[in-house]
């Protein structure tokens, strides 16, 4: 058992949206392919990955340097010790061998990336979804019913806040019971004004949480936490720089009701200081870790770990990036939930095209590997890949 291959092409997946920071117009995201040389239902086991938005595609550090590092090393190397699967432990130990510490953006991507691909060929290899292995693997119980919210809410040429009111709205026909829209890119007074529209449409069907993408200094953030106050919000999320740990606590001198970052926190180590440094409340605060982002699965189990040390319960994660490798962790590990993008980033986001929101949860189909065939738009796409 090898792997035979390490593909790797970068795919626009523009769109004329802007959040408090950047535009989405010139985004791209990696698509990344593992060949192997089993066979299972007369099929060749392909792991599929792919990076979340926000960060661009990091196609030439993949190409450059991680793939040659798995296809260069010894086969038995980079197995299980009962050599009956690959052990994604081993390969991202293979792939970041000469690597020094810290600085972890963005190769940290790159690892994802490659990480979430070797995830699905493993649960390929064994026959079962990726959450059930997680599940048994840690011997605790899965629970495929996950916890779903609706992000969007962006800024766009033209939308007003009668077009914000009718996404937020068509997010609750779609089953959704929690929206998020995006802050800190327009005055403070305009966005009240767009918080207060959608809190008026989605009146008691639904709870609102918005994001600033860091964009705040202390002094930005401290006024918006005090307008925010006057709103029954789900969370105030990632309020300034990710790395400003002393921000985010001075922050909640000024904001009882809950905040969630991290989602640009690319490494266990980065996750550490924002428990120790950031003043995040466990009993009421959310962590946003993305683990495409940040060194992949094999990473996050670290990450789980440092939460469990500090007293963190992994019900308080809720991934961003709105992938299906986040929806395995969440129903395998025990997650409280992860992100969506209905109408986003095509054809990477969202579920199996069986799934529906009911309720704002889904139920994961018994799919082998993470479910990227059951989604028909996306499969065609990693098949054209590498099949
Ligand atoms: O707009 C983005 O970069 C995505 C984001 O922050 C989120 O989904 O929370
Ligand atoms: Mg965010």
């Amino acid at each position: 058992m090898r792997i035979i291959d390490v593909r790797e092409v970068t795919k626009p997946i523009a769109s004329p949206i802007r959040n408090a920071y950047i535009d989405f117009s010139k985004m791209t995201a990696s698509l990344v392919a593992v060949v192997t040389d089993v066979v299972r239902d007369g099929r060749r086991v392909v792991g599929y990955g792919f990076n979340s938005n926000g960060r661009y595609g990091p196609g030439g550090l993949i190409r450059e340097r991680f793939r040659d590092r798995i296809l260069e090393a010894e086969p038995a190397g980079l197995m299980n010790d009962a050599g009956t699967s690959l052990d994604p432990h081993r390969i991202w130990a293979a792939m970041m061998q000469n690597e020094k510490p810290g600085g972890h953006g963005e190769r940290s991507v790159a690892v994802g990336t490659i990480d979430m691909a070797i995830w699905d060929a493993v649960a390929k290899i064994e026959g079962k979804p990726l959450f059930r292995l997680l599940a048994e693997r840690e011997q605790r119980e899965a629970d495929p019913r996950v916890f779903v919210y609706a992000a969007g809410g962006y800024y766009y040429p033209g939308k007003d806040n009668g077009a914000l009111r009718k996404e937020m709205r068509s997010y609750l026909d779609r089953g959704y019971t929690v929206v998020k829209m995006k802050i800190g890119g327009a005055s403070i007074e305009d966005d009240r004004g767009r918080i207060e529209s959608v809190l008026e449409e989605i009146g008691s069907e639904a709870r609102l949480a918005v994001d600033a993408n860091g964009r705040f200094d202390l002094e930005t953030g401290i006024a918006y936490a005090k307008m925010l106050r006057d709103y029954p919000l789900f969370w105030y999320e990632e309020i300034g720089d990710p790395l400003d740990y002393a921000l985010q606590a001075a922050i909640s001198e000024f904001y009882d009701a809950p905040m969630a970052t991290g989602e640009n926190l690319f490494s266990h180590q980065d996750a550490r200081n924002l428990l120790r440094y950031g003043g995040m409340r466990a009993d009421r605060d959310f962590l946003q870790f993305d683990c495409a982002l940040s060194y992949g699965l094999v990473e996050y189990l670290r990450t789980l770990d440092i939460l469990r040390q500090f007293g963190w319960s992994r019900s308080r994660c809720i991934p961003h990036g709105g992938h299906q490798m986040s929806l395995n962790i969440a129903a395998g590990l025990g997650l409280g939930g992860n992100e969506s993008y209905p109408d986003l980033f095509q054809p990477y986001g969202g579920f199996p095209d069986t799934v529906k929101v009911i309720d704002g949860h889904i139920t994961m189909p018994e799919l082998p590997g993470i479910g990227f065939e059951g989604k028909s738009d996306l499969i065609k796409v990693m098949r054209a890949l590498a099949d």
